[in-house]
This record gives structure tokens, sequence and C-alpha cells, in this order.
């Protein structure tokens, strides 16, 4: 699904103990602000990272330095076995970015943006494959500031694999997406681990990271709260329990669980450690209660349950989960 490059390959990636990027130690403050605080991880090659945390968390800072736009206070940072400050071409050549707010030409066409783009590139992609891989064909010879904001994005992703990277970082990348553009924007994603590339995905939408990451770091108040594979991550987080809520609010919950629950939609879902002694406790309230807990089931927590853990926060909506990085409940 991804096409071959047309010239000569590239040279072979640095030995980094399989490793495509290893953060050691890595501080880093703006004034007063402590972004990052002594953060340690590594992503290994042909893995998808997901880059988890509420805005403010460091997610951002953590990445640019990455990129070599930034530079630590303290500790080191190894991108395909490079310091990204110091290696200059010969990294940025293979590393692909996908910023949240890309500036482009909007009098050249896709296709010529693309051209262009990958003339910068010691290799890169046929273009025309690479419009079609991200469903712009039909748009191939429009102007690109003629392109719909979520058309706007697939060139994004189109100019970030234009120079056929080794490390792709994608920020948010399905923000502003329809479903549809959204699933293939996924599929590409997939077809692009296939592919042995690495991807560093940045989002704040569970259902992405739930259905895209090999592993996961969840970055609170500047440093990783969880790093792992989702299955590691939620082995212990017990099990999730879920009704239809009607006019039940979390809060009418009694008090062993009503701290455990949030609002999802139309339903009431809580996270518990003792499955049991929950449905026991939520069951004895019910039939006193009168309530009869329409379409109560019992499933495994996923990621999005496993980052409101960590953040703190009550109430959310599936897609969108930033919240604030003070603990505090929201009430969206
Ligand atoms: N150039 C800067 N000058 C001052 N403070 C900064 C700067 N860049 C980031 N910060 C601060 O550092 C902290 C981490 O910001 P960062 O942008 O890395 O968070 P983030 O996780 O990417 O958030 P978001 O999800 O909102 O994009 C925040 O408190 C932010 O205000």
């Amino acid at each position: 699904m991804i096409p071959q490059t047309e010239q000569e390959p590239r040279p072979a990636a640095e030995p980094d103990g399989g490793d495509a990027i290893t953060v050691a130690g890595v501080s880093k403050s703006f004034g007063p602000v402590r972004a990052l605080r002594d953060v340690d991880f590594s992503v290994r090659r042909g893995e998808i990272f997901g880059l988890l945390g509420p805005n403010g968390a460091g997610k951002t800072t953590l990445v640019e330095i990455l990129e070599g736009h930034g530079v630590p206070d303290q500790g080191s940072v190894r991108v395909l076995g490079l310091d990204p400050r110091k290696a200059g071409a010969r990294l940025r050549d293979r590393l692909g970015i996908v910023p949240q707010q890309a500036s482009f030409e909007l009098y050249l066409t896709v296709r010529e943006h693309l051209l262009a783009f990958g003339g910068y590139y010691r290799s890169s992609l046929p273009v025309d494959e690479l419009i079609d891989l991200v469903g712009l064909g039909e748009k191939r010879r429009s102007l690109v500031g003629r392109l719909s904001g979520g058309q706007q994005r697939r060139l994004d992703l189109a100019l970030a694999l234009v120079g056929d990277p080794d490390i792709i970082f994608l920020d948010e990348p399905t923000t502003g997406f329809d479903v549809e553009a959204r699933d293939r924007a996924w599929r590409v994603v997939e077809a692009l681990r296939a592919a042995g590339k690495t991807i560093v995905l940045t989002t704040h939408n569970m259902d992405e990271a739930q259905k895209l990451v090999d592993r996961v770091a969840v970055l609170y108040d500047g440093s990783p709260a969880a790093i792992g594979t989702p299955a590691e991550l939620l082995a212990d987080q017990g099990s999730r329990i879920g009704f239809r809520a009607g006019a039940i609010t979390p809060a009418d919950l009694p008090g062993g669980l009503a701290p455990l629950a949030r609002s999802e939609g139309d339903r009431i879902v809580l996270v518990a450690q003792d499955a049991a002694e929950a449905l026991h406790e939520l069951t004895g309230w019910a039939r006193a209660n009168d309530h009869t807990l329409p379409d109560l089931d019992v499933s495994r927590p996923d990621i999005e349950d496993l980052y409101l853990s960590i953040v703190g926060a009550q109430t959310t909506r599936r897609e969108t989960a930033p919240t604030a990085p003070t603990g505090a409940h929201t009430t969206e």
C-alpha cells in the first residue's frame, strides 16, 4: 500500500539497541513552568507510540525536542541514534512531521505542492500514489487554497510522508476529519506501521489511541504517569460497568460508587477493581430505589478509562477528552 521510493536507498539507520527514539532524564522549564520533569522512555522501531495527556502536560514540548526544535535543560534524546540538534539534514530527511497547524503554498495545486516538497528530500515517494493514499485523488489539480480544512489536514499527512521518512510524528492527525476521512487516515497509519515505519502519535482522541497504538505514554504534569502496551496498562484496571443513565447522574450513586462513576454519552460508566462488590452495591441500590439499570453490562476497561483514572476527570465524551492537568473534575 505504501509506494516504494523512486531513487536510491538511504544509508542504514544507526544502531541504537532496536530503539528509534530514546529519551533519558529530560527536563525542560519555561521560566517558572516545569513543562517536562525527568522524562525517560524509548520508542521501538516499527511501533506506533501514543503520547496522551491533558492540555499543558508537555507533549508538544517533548515532540519539539525530538524534532530538534527544542533543547532540554537536562537529559538527552537520541532519534535514530542521532542528536536531533546536531544531526541536521542527516536526520531531517528521515523524519516526517504533521504539525497541528501547517502553512501551505496556497497558489499551488495539491500535486505541485507535493512535488515541490518532495524536491527537498534525497528521495521522495511518487506523489500521485501518495495523493491517492490520503484520499485526495479528486483534488489532485485543485489549488491548495481551495481545500476544506479536513482536506488540508490530509495534505499535511501527504507532506509528512513525501520524503519517505523512517519516523513520522503525527500531532492530532484526524482533528476536523469526517468519519470516512478519519477511517482512511487510520488505515494509512496502519499501513505505515506495516511498512516498518515508526510513528509517534499525539492525540486527545481516545478511540484513535485505542485503535492504533502499540504502546502509549500518558504524560501528566510533565512526567509519564503510565507507559506500556494497552494490555499491560489495562491489566490491573479492574472492570468497567455501564448502564443507560436515564435521569440518574453519577452523584446519585451510593457512596462507594459515586467517585468511580462518570457520564459517557447517555450512559453512566464506572471502573471498579472488584466487579462483584460493585455490582452488589449497584444492584442493591437500584432495587431499593426502583431503578432498572437498563442495558447494564460489564466489560474490560479501555484506554480512555485508564486515561481518566490518571487525569482524574469524571465526565467525558468519547472522541474528545482533553482536560486540565489539575486533577479537577470536568463537567462538559
Ligand atoms: N514557549 C513557551 N513559553 C512558555 N511556556 C511554554 C512554552 N511552551 C510551552 N509552555 C508551557 O509548558 C507547558 C507544557 O506545554 P505543551 O505545549 O508541551 O503541552 P501539551 O501537552 O502539548 O498541551 P496541548 O495538549 O494543549 O497541546 C504548558 O504549561 C505551557 O504553557
